[in-house]
């Protein structure tokens, strides 16, 4: 980009009303630059704000990246299709041959632009394997899959047992419930606040697959732990109230991006019916354990304070 700004782009490779197919395992469906849109919209309707920024844009593949690059790798990943498309594939472990290489229309390609965050020389980020993550092979089970008191074990754990670490798992949790992604193997936090850094939720792009499934197992982090911020159950209350229902407030917000409409009625009338899952969730949890050992203030302040580098910086 001419003013240097950097932006991980996702291209188009399914068309908004396909459903991911019953037979396909969540870790290798298909990345859609859609999810990456809607997250984000959805990320700031609950008001974690923990996404980067990400638009749609349309993309002439040929004229602004093609004829426009001067590094040898990616210019050397066009071709021209039979169809005379201009197409690339990407370099990377695997899907990575010309066999899943997607093409323009014949230069014109939708796709997700999602804000960089600055080099991690100038803010360095970790990346921590999330405690509930799944096995990415077909027959591999984890432990949480089996084990109802897992959360017992975590919570023993540094830094799950001190401050608000494993609180902010459990809003990842319900905001992965909401788009339907199973595929969050890790997450990053910026590494100069300590264990108090916030999480970042990226790479969603494997949200929205399928609108009439309900994949509760997403949910594991708060129907084990039984445990949720008051700010974040607040806001979910509010947004299960018709004069201001999730979906309403989604349709209206996708309404802004360039490549409107980027969800389905089914997928954003899904939200609605998810939403109330989780409130039942929670429900269940207050019924057996009581509210106050549920219902968590905000900033549990934390037992070792974080490290404030920034103070140290000249
Ligand atoms: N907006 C962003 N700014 C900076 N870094 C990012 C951003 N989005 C993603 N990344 C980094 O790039 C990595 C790959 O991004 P992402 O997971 O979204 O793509 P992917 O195609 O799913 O890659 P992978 O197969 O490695 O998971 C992320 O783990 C993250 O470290
Ligand atoms: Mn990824």
């Amino acid at each position: 980009m001419r003013n240097l700004a950097k932006v991980m782009y996702k291209p188009m490779r399914q068309q908004r009303d396909d459903e991911t197919p019953e037979d396909v395992f969540y870790f290798v469906d298909f990345q859609r630059h859609n999810a990456e849109i809607a997250s984000f919209h959805l990320d700031r309707i609950l008001d974690f704000r923990r996404v980067p920024p990400v638009a749609g844009r349309q993309l002439n593949i040929t004229g602004e990246v093609l004829h426009v690059t001067h590094n040898e790798d990616l210019r050397s990943v066009f071709f021209t299709s039979p169809a005379n498309n201009t197409c690339f594939f990407a370099k990377c472990l695997y899907m990575c041959k010309t066999e899943y290489a997607v093409c323009g229309s014949p230069n014109h390609l939708e796709g997700s632009m999602s804000a960089y965050l600055p080099s991690l020389s100038m803010a360095p980020r970790v990346s921590i394997p999330n405690p509930w993550t799944r096995s990415y092979t077909f027959t591999g089970r984890q432990e949480w899959e089996d084990n109802p008191f897992y959360c017992d074990t975590v919570k023993q754990q540094p830094p799950y047992n001190s401050g608000n670490r494993l609180l902010n798992i459990i809003d990842m949790s319900i905001f992965d419930f909401l788009t339907g992604n199973m595929d969050r193997h890790h997450y990053e936090i910026f590494s100069n606040f300590g264990d108090e850094g916030f999480l970042l939720h990226l790479d969603n792009a494997r949200g929205f697959g399928k609108h009439s499934h309900d994949e509760m197992s997403i949910l594991a982090p708060l129907t084990q732990c039984c445990i949720i911020k008051r700010s974040t159950l607040l806001r979910l209350q509010l947004l299960a109230q018709s004069a201001f229902s999730l979906s309403d407030v989604m349709r209206e917000s996708l309404q802004s991006d360039p490549l409107h409409p980027i969800l389905t009625e089914p997928h954003i009338s899904a939200l609605d019916r998810r939403l109330h899952k989780v409130l039942s969730a929670v429900q269940q949890c207050v019924r057996r354990l009581g509210e106050d050992e549920v219902i968590t203030n905000d900033f549990i302040k934390p037992t070792r304070y974080p490290r404030w580098k920034f103070d140290e910086a000249p």
